[in-house]
């Protein structure tokens, strides 16, 4: 790539550097994660974490990757916006400041993309508005990552930022995944159809789980599971998306956090007219006070271990209730795909869960999967197989990496002809 940097420039003794770091934001409802990587080799420089934006007790974790212990900040921090300001002065302590010239981009995870995105894309005023008309099918994801975009734009306004979505995977999945059986005209009006969302995860851990397997994507057929607090289910076919747990918003599908996931729509008519509630008023219900959380009013699946562990009934039902929709959805992918070579759990609970894990496979023995119990307890950060060697179908934990993921089609974008490092 030719820049003005790599220009000759006889004053200067030393070669100029192309810029080469992308930060990532990755804001969520309550939550901001970031990185800052070195595009070279892909090496993260710094990562950081701030919990509970607007609530008193806020915390910020920031981890230099170079050598130093991870800090914490603590004290309520009252939007993304202050979350955001608080991460960049940790990176400037560290020297990475984000006034840096080696700063190439910064990468934002978008979560709604509607029909319109379904690439990465350099954010314009227009691109942003579209993302802000997008807010209603995802009211607890795109303000954030707006007010993500808006403070980066102010602390950099000179820099690319690029969105990637976490729709934009699941636009290959064929019509008859995608549609809702409802009225067409009234569906197309609203483009209410099924977008799907955790896609830069499901790409992701899809590709690493063919690299475990030590075969091209193209050759494997996998169900990921993606269980974090936001929970959902992917059935990839040689690489490609072929259907997704989550819909029109990422309410649909398995049992999640504090999400119903799905349950009979005719429920919130019920509600309406029964019980009286309001649109809203559902809306908070369904999101924020039902899953795990409604269930046993513990979101968190190790408090929940706790609890079972200590006798507790209804921390049990809730257990029973998510890993039952989770093997109703492992059947159904293993349907639509017909053959499928592994099963790959991620994110916070499929990464470190293993009674999540054994339960959700057990019994399924007739479908070719099976765990081995001394695999799956083996805590580790790298790509693993769980399942015994003489089950067909592998089972594996594949850490996910949404940031590595967002830096690396954020850097392809904007520098598309830098030479970089491998996996
Ligand atoms: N050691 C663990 N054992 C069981 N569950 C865990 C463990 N660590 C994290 N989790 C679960 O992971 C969830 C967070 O997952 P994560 O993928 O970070 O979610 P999100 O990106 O939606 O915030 C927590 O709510 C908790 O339930
Ligand atoms: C789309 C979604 O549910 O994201 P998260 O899991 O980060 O809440
Ligand atoms: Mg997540």
């Amino acid at each position: 790539m030719t820049t003005p940097a790599s220009a000759p420039d006889h004053e200067s003794t030393a070669a100029p550097v192309e810029p080469h770091r992308v930060l990532v934001l990755n804001s969520g409802s309550s939550s901001v994660k970031y990185q800052l990587l070195d595009m070279r080799d892909r090496s993260r420089l710094a990562s950081g974490l701030v919990e509970r934006i607007g609530e008193e007790t806020s915390r910020l974790v920031h981890t230099p990757l170079t050598g130093g212990e991870p800090r914490e900040r603590t004290g309520r921090m009252a939007d993304h916006d202050a979350a955001l300001k608080a991460a960049a002065e940790e990176l400037t302590a560290d020297g990475l400041g984000l006034d840096s010239p080696e700063l190439a981009a910064i990468g934002h995870r978008v979560v709604h993309g509607g029909l319109r995105f379904t690439a990465p894309t350099v954010i314009t005023d227009e691109v942003l508005k579209e993302i802000e008309r997008l807010v209603p099918v995802a009211p607890l994801h795109n303000p954030a990552n707006i007010t993500g975009i808006r403070t980066a734009q102010a602390l950099r306004p000179d820099l690319p930022q690029v969105a990637v979505f976490d729709t934009a995977f699941h636009t290959t999945m064929p019509e008859a995944a995608a549609r809702y059986a409802i009225d067409v005209e009234t569906a197309d009006a609203h483009r209410i159809r099924r977008y799907g969302f955790h896609g830069t995860s499901h790409a992701y851990v899809s590709r690493k789980t063919a690299e475990l397997l030590g075969k091209a994507p193209e050759d494997v057929n996998v169900i990921v599971l993606h269980l974090g607090n936001g929970a959902s289910a992917s059935a990839v076919a040689g690489g490609r998306c072929v259907e997704t747990s989550m819909g029109l918003t990422p309410l649909e599908g398995l049992v999640m956090g504090t999400r119903s996931g799905d349950i009979d729509p005719a429920v919130t008519f019920h509600l309406k007219r029964v019980a009286g509630m309001s649109a809203d008023e559902i809306d908070v219900l369904l999101n924020k006070r039902s899953g795990l959380v409604g269930l046993c009013g513990d979101n968190d699946m190790r408090e929940i271990r706790r609890r079972i562990d200590e006798g507790d009934e209804q921390a049990a039902l809730a257990f029973d209730i998510y890993i039952h929709r989770l093997k109703k959805y492992i059947g159904a992918y293993a349907a639509v795909l017909g053959r499928v070579d592994a099963v790959a759990f991620t994110a916070g609970v499929g990464e470190n869960s293993a009674p999540v894990r054994e339960a959700a496979i057990a019994g399924l023995e007739e479908f070719g999967l099976a765990v081995d119990a001394g695999l799956n307890a083996v805590r580790s950060g790298e790509p693993r197989l769980i399942s015994p060697e003489y089950a067909r179908v592998a089972v594996a934990v594949v850490p996910t990496d949404e940031e590595l993921e967002i830096a690396d089609q954020t850097f392809a974008l904007v520098a598309p002809d830098a030479v970089r490092g491998d996996n």
